[in-house]
């Protein structure tokens, strides 16, 4: 079966699927679907962030990070495997790589508010004492995108023809991160490794990423026929990925399409770039063992059984956060 190639990721409004409109919700499916099993990114608009929580957001991170090092360096939390609070730059490298990307970032994680054994599971945030606001600002942020994320697995159950609250309770007080990123400038390219880059080419960890920010120059990712994709979104929407953790529980259906972020041209090098994804996490213990409809004579099944809980401590490992 031949699929169709596409030039640019697909636009999606998430209201036709939220509305209640039953022709548009079903078309939503459809065109998502196609759009994952395609390229396996889309942009969405109606995503329920106001322009307003976006500035927000984005100005109190611009201070954060031009904090001095040093002071940032009080909100590491190694032990954790960086998953709260803030990341030096270069640490992080892609699975398969030495090299660190050239970036720095913060980690905002679940608050549990209710009675939930796995409250214990779940380090404390870190809010970094320079900055009281970003406290508020990024939590809504935070809970915004979680239920923005709930929709589109709803419209993605779906598409796998499965109940459309399949991962309703799967990602309830599930551990999804917001992660500030921040591509710091670099005054001397001479300096850095050869082959450093902002983000090398990499899947997602979690289930869907849906990314702020998207819109700034850089973010590229790998079509089918091996050629790279800018992404183009406009300012009013987000993007959304599928992760190697749908990817794994679909058993390719939906594929984890691998992306990075290429490096401006050397006059720009002295920039910055912001961005922001959500990674969508389930609950530790939700079984990533390839769905049974996802596998037949074509598609032998292609991954181990495994929970997210320990996919995930792997992965950590392998790009450099936790020891192994
Ligand atoms: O900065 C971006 O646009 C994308 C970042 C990304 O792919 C990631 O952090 O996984
Ligand atoms: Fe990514």
């Amino acid at each position: 079966m031949s699929t169709k190639l596409y030039d640019s990721i697909p636009s999606l409004d998430l209201a036709d699927f939220t509305s209640g409109n039953p022709e548009k919700k079903k078309q939503f499916v459809a065109d998502l679907g196609a759009a994952y099993n395609a390229i396996g990114f889309v942009a969405i608009k109606n995503h329920g962030l106001s322009d307003e929580l976006t500035q927000k957001l984005y100005s109190s991170i611009k201070e954060y990070f031009s904090l001095p090092d040093s002071e940032k360096a009080k909100d590491e939390r190694p032990d954790n495997g960086y998953q709260r609070g803030y990341t030096g730059k270069g640490k992080e490298h892609a699975k398969g790589r030495n090299t660190g990307d050239l970036k720095e970032f913060f980690h905002v994680g679940q608050e549990i508010t209710e009675n939930d054994p796995i409250k214990e599971e779940y380090p404390e945030n870190v809010w970094p004492e320079a900055l009281p606001a970003f406290r508020e600002v990024g939590l809504e942020a935070y809970r915004t995108l979680e239920k923005a994320g709930v929709n589109m697995l709803r419209a993605i159950a779906l598409y796998l023809g499965l109940d459309e609250n399949y991962f309703d309770a799967k990602v309830k007080n599930g551990n999804s991160i917001l992660r500030a990123i921040h591509y710091f400038p670099i005054d001397n390219p001479d300096e850095i490794p050869a082959d450093a880059v902002r983000a090398a080419e990499h899947g997602d960890i979690n289930l869907i990423t849906l990314l702020m920010g998207a819109s700034a120059d850089g973010l590229q990712v790998l079509r089918r026929d091996g050629k790279w994709i800018p992404i183009t979104a406009l300012p009013d929407q987000i993007v959304v990925n599928v992760g190697d953790m749908l990817a794994r529980l679909t058993n390719d259906k939906l594929k984890s399409t691998i992306h990075r972020v290429v490096n401006p041209p050397r006059e720009l090098m002295h920039t910055s770039r912001y961005s922001i994804p959500f990674f969508m996490h389930p609950r530790s213990e939700m079984d990533l063992s390839c769905l049974p409809n996802c596998i037949d004579a074509e598609n032998p099944k292609r991954f181990e059984d495994i929970t997210a809980g320990e996919f995930l401590n792997q992965r950590l490992a392998e790009i450099g956060l936790k020891k192994k």
